[in-house]
């Protein structure tokens, strides 16, 4: 059984990435398998080391929009990938829009140890 603490990398962590290409999303959301069932319709993918996004469960803790207080801000922006499904984009041929961007991170942390279990927004 997959933990949240390493659902959260699986579907949200790449400190490697991005490869510089238009295909990135349509690659990485078919390996990382958010495109079986259904294509997730957003996925950010962070490329900072594991330990700086694990930190922010450390930062600026603020009120998650649904009235949760367990939310986090990252103190400084994060090279991130937003994937994001192509209205044009029919089962199972999963065809995401990729966008490389320079972000603030919120994530959801939870747990002991108390570490990112979602991905909520990026400022
Ligand atoms: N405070 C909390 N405390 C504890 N749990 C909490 C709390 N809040 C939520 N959960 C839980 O999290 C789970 C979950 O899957 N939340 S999710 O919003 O749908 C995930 C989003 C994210 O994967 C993705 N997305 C979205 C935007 C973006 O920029 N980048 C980007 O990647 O899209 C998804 C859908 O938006 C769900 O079980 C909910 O109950």
């Amino acid at each position: 059984r997959e933990s949240r603490a390493m659902k959260f990398q699986r579907q949200h962590m790449d400190p490697d990435g991005p490869s510089n290409n238009s295909n990135y999303c349509n690659q990485m959301m078919r390996r990382r398998h958010m495109t079986e069932g259904w294509c997730k319709p957003v996925n950010t993918f962070v490329h900072e080391p594991l330990v700086d996004v694990q930190a922010i469960c450390l930062q600026g803790n603020i009120l998650c929009k649904n009235g949760k207080p367990n939310c986090h801000k990252s103190s400084s922006s994060m090279k991130i990938t937003d994937c994001r499904v192509k209205s044009s984009s029919e089962y199972p041929d999963c065809d995401y829009q990729t966008s490389h961007k320079k972000r603030h991170i919120i994530v959801v942390c939870e747990g002991n140890p108390y570490v990112p279990v979602h991905f909520h927004a990026s400022v």
